[in-house]
């Protein structure tokens, strides 16, 4: 099947313009092709979750998007903007992300990880810096004597939360989650998903997540973007995937888990 990709029926800019991406990796015995001229576009205010089978790259894109790694070809941009043009500061300002594995600073307090992308700013009092990070740390639902305790202390949905809060602390319009609910039980899951629909709305937060979760994919996506063959096959909404032919859609939407996935299509028809 050719490619469908179906547009947000939004206006104005895109928040995340990806054309002719191709990614590369040069080993010692082979070159390994990741991405072959993807493009992909998402726009204000959507919840665009990519899904593809393991090492199709899915995590290489969340970090490009980020600016933490270049492509070897093609254009990325945030806001209109080359993401290689907006520096650490710029990309900081523009883009938060949750890393996988929550990924705090373990010598930190929590309120000392939230502070931290402010700190970097410099210049700003530290009582500020402060207020600003208890606010965030209790806009995710950690209560104001978490903020004392050390990531080690912290269970797993309190880490994705505290990371959560440092990722958003600087207000970012577009926000990157890489697994946001992986390793979770399923009650910290579904409210770590509830909080995560909450910002969205509140913050009017642009979402790119990385997920294998059904649950979270149905429950926040507005559309679904689907990595194979090297490039985005689908970008669509959550029906629209389904009814595309493909080998990886029919396993991933329709095989063992497929049952799960058509409740979740009547549980929540039109997502967020
Ligand atoms: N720095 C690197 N050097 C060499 N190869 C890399 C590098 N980073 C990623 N790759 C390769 O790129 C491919 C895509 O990796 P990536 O982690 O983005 O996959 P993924 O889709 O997120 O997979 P998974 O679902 O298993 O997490 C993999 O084959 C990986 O080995």
């Amino acid at each position: 099947m050719e490619p469908v990709v179906r547009p947000n029926a939004a206006h104005g800019q895109p928040m995340v313009r990806i054309h002719g991406l191709w990614s590369v990796f040069e080993g010692a015995e082979r070159k390994t092709v990741v991405h072959q001229d993807l493009a992909l576009e998402v726009a204000q205010g959507e919840v665009l979750s990519i899904v593809g089978g393991s090492g199709t790259g899915k995590t290489v894109l969340l970090r490009q998007i980020l600016g933490l790694e270049s492509p070897a070809r093609g254009e990325i941009e945030v806001l209109g903007r080359p993401v290689a043009e907006l520096g650490r500061a710029g990309a900081a300002s523009c883009i938060g992300m949750l890393f996988q594995h929550g990924a705090l600073f373990s010598a930190f307090s929590v309120l000392e990880n939230i502070a931290f992308p402010l700190r970097e700013l410099k210049g700003l009092p530290p009582a500020l810096v402060r207020e600003a990070a208890m606010v965030k740390l209790q806009m995710v639902g950690l209560e104001p004597e978490d903020g004392d305790k050390m990531p080690a202390d912290l269970s797993g949905g309190m880490i994705k939360r505290a990371a959560l809060a440092r990722a958003l602390v600087l207000d970012p319009p577009l926000l990157l989650l890489d697994e946001p609910t992986a390793g979770l039980d399923p009650e910290s899951s579904d409210g770590f998903v509830t909080l995560l629909r909450t910002l969205h709305r509140d913050m009017a937060l642009t979402v790119v997540m990385v997920t294998h979760d059904l649950d979270t994919l149905f429950e926040l996506s507005t559309r679904i973007a689907v990595l194979a063959d090297r490039r985005v096959i689908v970008a669509a909404t959550p029906r629209e995937v389904i009814a595309f032919q493909h080998p990886f859609i029919h396993d991933f939407f329709l095989g063992e888990r497929g049952q799960r996935a058509m409740e979740l299509l009547r549980e929540y028809p039109f997502a967020v």
